[in-house]
């Protein structure tokens, strides 16, 4: 291993795992599967966030678009974590690879009991060498008065679940491959920026939220989430996850994507 990062947390979003159309991207997540095995028997830990329960749930009705209401968004959810997590375990099997769930909600990790379990039961895992897949319990998540049980996005659900696990960097695989000095959708113009020490005014005021379909928070919850890495001194990289295979590059030392921090 050229590498010197062990654990690793790799974010992937709905817009890479569900296709313009509206379909599951059986291509990327079998290409996701693949090199995650693959880095795995190579002895790296390596924790996957992975959205697309809505997208899913909504592919699996036949359904074009995200419905208003919560609680069709959060039946959807449920349907959709079911079958993305059915698509996960059969194709890591098909590389010998078992992958486990879990599902947070952000008081998981604010009450130190139940963070506490959730961190012994994610080392248990690691040392199992299986690999666990989180997302948010959408489902259950309510933001009420002092009740709150809800990352802003996955994102950020990314970030706290690195820097709880003391990961060493956060790989964000998006629908873009990296960070622009404007929103690159809306403006062809735009050019990409390799290295993020610091989040200047300027950059912040370059990320703008998503143009895409699918997509929720943009690059402003990505900035959100290369803070809590950087303040953590750790790294974030944004890249994109058309082809997850990206990752052996990325894992070789090869500098691809953005690169914020260290
Ligand atoms: N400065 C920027 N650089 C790159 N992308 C940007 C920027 N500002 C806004 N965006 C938008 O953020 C999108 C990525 O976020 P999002 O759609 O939430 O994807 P994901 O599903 O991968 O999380 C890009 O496709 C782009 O339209
Ligand atoms: N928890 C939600 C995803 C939320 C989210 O942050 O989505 P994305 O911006 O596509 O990473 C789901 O699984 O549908």
């Amino acid at each position: 291993m050229t590498d010197t990062h062990q654990r690793v947390v790799v974010k992937i979003g709905t817009s890479s795992l569900v296709l313009p159309n509206g379909r599951i991207n059986l291509k990327t997540i079998d290409q996701l599967s693949f090199t995650l095995a693959t880095l795995n028997n190579q002895g790296y830990e390596l924790i996957l966030v992975s959205s697309g329960a809505i997208g899913v749930g909504l592919a699996s009705l036949g359904l074009k678009n995200r419905p208003a209401e919560i609680a069709k968004q959060q039946a959807l959810a449920s349907i959709g974590q079911a079958e993305l997590m059915r698509i996960y375990s059969q194709r890591f099997l098909d590389y010998q690879t078992h992958v486990a769930q879990l599902l947070l909600t952000r008081d998981v990790l604010d009450f130190p009991v139940s963070r506490r379990h959730t961190l012994n039961t994610i080392s248990t895992l690691l040392k199992q060498r299986v690999i666990p897949i989180v997302n948010e319990n959408d489902p259950v998540s309510v933001d009420e008065l002092d009740h709150y049980t809800t990352f802003s996005d996955n994102d950020e659900l990314s970030a706290q679940v690195a820097t709880a696990i003391d990961a060493d960097r956060l790989i964000v695989l998006s629908d873009i491959d990296g960070l622009y000095d404007k929103d690159p959708h809306k403006f062809s113009n735009a050019q990409i920026i390799r290295k993020v020490a610091t989040l200047t005014p300027e950059i912040k005021a370059a990320a703008s939220g998503s143009s895409t379909r699918f997509g929720t928070g943009g690059m402003v919850t990505k900035l959100r989430a290369a803070a809590t890495m950087m303040q953590a001194g750790k790294q974030m990289i944004l890249c994109s996850g058309k082809n997850p295979k990206i990752l052996f590059d990325i894992f070789d030392g090869q500098t691809i994507g953005t690169h914020f921090g260290k």
